[in-house]
């Protein structure tokens, strides 16, 4: 029986911090990540695909606000729904080109994908997910003023403005995903982390503006789907403790007793690899293996040959 991934690729994978953002840049990034999950496509995996979006949700909420005197602004929900659109459309192109090219029988489906969320999440007062372009600290300043935006620092890359980000409750639309699985089909859902949705008093589906990681999504979508293994692509080919030091020491295989120590210790940044270790212990506690690896060898790391394996012993 084929074993089922759910793959998570980082915002790099569809645009870099310095690039373009130009449709035909991003198009060109996602052909080759494409390429790269044809690979694990010929490995014979059942995949579920789902991607980041904070610099192409920010800049549709840009587009909106510029636009807002002639065009209603849409809220920040409808804003991720489209980038789960165009992000989709992309990612699924690209897919389907290259598999044709591979002469493979699979065909690949993108669902748009609601999240539920906790209405009350403490996230709601505390915006920390950063979207859109960075600035400088002057920059910044102005924004903040001007516009009322929350700015906050990222990783060390500049500042960008920050929304909240709470904590995926549910993912909607697993029997489809496994449905379509099942069909040989490749699935790209949860994709910006998904939309996030509340149940109202009556029982009614709400939009929330807020962005949830697309880690934690991942992680919770390799739960409800009963993968195999949830990897997450990014650009380091492993994750390290010490990083960037002199004695920086790549992880291989460690287990979740030594992961939440290093965690605990701070060895992993907030604001990148942080959220990714958090999402990979909280799978590897269900007994089952989270791989973290560069989008370039995630075929090794499958193979165990490259990558950091985390398992719960
Ligand atoms: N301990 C660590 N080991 C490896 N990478 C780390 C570590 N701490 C921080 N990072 C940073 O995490 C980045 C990946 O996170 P991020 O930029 O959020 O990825 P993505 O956009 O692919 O989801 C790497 O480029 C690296 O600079
Ligand atoms: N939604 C989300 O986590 O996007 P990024 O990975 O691009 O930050």
């Amino acid at each position: 029986m084929a074993k089922r991934v759910v793959i998570a690729v980082g915002g790099n994978a569809i645009l870099q911090p310095k690039q373009d953002p130009t449709f035909e840049v991003q198009m060109t990034n996602v052909q080759k990540s494409a390429e790269q999950i044809a690979k694990i496509e010929a490995m014979d995996y059942e995949i579920v695909l789902t991607h980041g979006n904070g610099p192409q949700v920010g800049n549709i909420l840009q587009q909106n606000e510029l636009a807002k005197h002639t065009v209603p602004a849409l809220p920040l929900d409808a804003c991720n729904g489209e980038s789960q659109g165009f992000i989709g459309y992309m990612l699924e192109q690209s897919l389907k080109n290259t598999l044709r090219q591979n002469q493979s029988s699979a065909n690949v489906a993108t669902l748009l994908t609601e999240v539920e969320v906790d209405r009350d999440d403490p996230a709601f007062k505390d915006p920390s997910k950063p979207i859109g372009v960075f600035y400088d600290e002057d920059e910044a300043k102005q924004l903040q003023a001007s516009k009322g935006w929350i700015m906050k620092e990222d990783a060390g890359r500049g500042y960008r403005r920050v929304v909240p980000s709470p904590m995926p409750a549910m993912i909607h639309g697993v029997d489809s995903i496994n449905h379509l699985l099942e069909q040989n089909i490749i699935v790209i859902a949860g994709g910006g982390g998904g939309i996030p949705v509340y149940q109202d008093e009556d029982g009614l589906l709400q939009g929330l503006e807020a962005v949830i990681d697309k880690d934690r999504t991942g992680r919770k979508l390799a739960e409800q789907v009963n993968a195999d293994i949830f990897m997450i692509l990014t650009d380091v080919s492993n994750v390290y403790i010490n990083y960037g030091k002199p004695n920086q020491k790549k992880l291989e295989a460690v287990c979740v007793k030594e992961t939440q120590k290093y965690l605990d210790d701070g060895q992993f940044a907030a604001g990148s690899m942080g959220p990714k270790i958090e999402a990979a212990i909280a799978f590897a506690k269900t007994g089952r293996t989270a791989i973290i690896c560069s989008l370039y060898e995630a075929d090794l790391a499958l193979q165990g040959k490259a990558g950091t394996r985390i398992s719960y012993t």
